[in-house]
């Protein structure tokens, strides 16, 4: 066993980051140690982010984004602020280009401190979030649950943010027991690749009110790509503009759904807590000792 990956806790709004430094090695976290330290409270996480070395030009790192139950993300934008803010810490840099499992993930750290990421554009073909079935309009999807005549929870958008995401729409996103429906949609058939559940309430045009199940992660305080999922959707069904504040359980993301390209830009706050050694094949860490 060697414990000696550097890794930082740290949280996006809320949402537990483990972002881990493998940088000029060649092993990986296993899901076997993603899930031991999950299990550990001190450093349950919904999310690691494994910094490796990178392998495309004109990228600074290859990023690995691993779930609480080992599973493997294509896209994380509240992992990807504290990536940024742990780099920019080391370097002093403002401007980074990560490679994700998702694509090419362009960031920045602004003067104020907050962090935007250029989350891509989104997409809304129903082979590319993916669903199991032909959908010719993804805005409300056939998907309901509860009694037949009388469903809980129904007609979600579904979209791909770099990973599938089904926004529910309801009018308060705290009637809902999201942790009894959010594991069953999780896993619906008509997810291939299961999917991150959100509930949305439209405040105004430039406000909604969100929720999140995240897959292989259940409950957080914060999804930046559920965010990002809920506010194109609001955008898209003319619930809402296309620049909005998206409140989630942890705080306010500010999210801009830009004409020009198509890309979705997510702005928030990234946050250190400690730092510490792990070994990668097992979970087993150590703290380090404050300075
Ligand atoms: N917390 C994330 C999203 C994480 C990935 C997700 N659970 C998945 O499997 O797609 C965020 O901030 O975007």
């Amino acid at each position: 066993m060697s414990i000696d990956v550097p890794f930082a806790r740290m949280n996006g709004l809320g949402n537990q980051i483990l972002v881990a430094d493998l940088r000029g090695r060649a092993d990986r976290i296993t899901p076997d140690a993603a899930r031991a330290l999950d299990a550990d409270p001190a450093t349950r996480f919904d999310q690691i982010m494994a910094i490796h070395d990178p392998r495309l030009e004109g990228t600074v790192a290859h990023v690995r984004i691993l779930n609480s139950d080992g599973s493997e993300a294509g896209a994380c934008g509240n992992g990807t602020r504290c990536v940024v803010q742990a780099l920019s810490s080391e370097t002093g840099l403002q401007d980074f280009v990560f490679e994700t499992l998702g694509g090419i993930v362009e960031a920045r750290e602004r003067d104020d401190g907050l962090i935007t990421v250029d989350m891509g554009s989104p997409r809304f073909g129903w082979a590319d979030i993916p669903l199991a079935e032909e959908f010719h309009d993804t805005r409300a999807i056939e998907l309901q649950i509860g009694p037949i005549d009388a469903p809980v929870l129904h007609s979600p958008s579904a979209v791909s943010m770099g990973n599938p995401h089904a926004v529910f729409w309801v009018d308060d996103v705290e009637a809902h027991a999201l942790d009894r429906f959010g594991p069953i949609l999780e896993n619906h058939p008509i997810f291939p690749d299961r999917a991150n559940i959100t509930l949305a309430q439209v405040i105004s045009r430039t406000h909604l009110r969100i929720r999140t199940w995240e897959r292989g992660a259940g409950l957080t305080l914060a999804c930046g790509t559920a965010a990002c999922a809920a506010a194109v959707s609001a955008a898209r069904t003319r619930r809402t503009e296309r620049v909005l504040t998206v409140t989630v359980p942890g705080g306010d993301l500010q999210i801009e759904w830009r004409v020009e390209d198509d890309h979705v830009l997510m702005t928030g706050p990234a946050e250190w807590e400690w730092s510490g050694r792990l070994d990668p094949a097992t979970g087993a860490f150590t703290r380090d000792e404050p300075a």
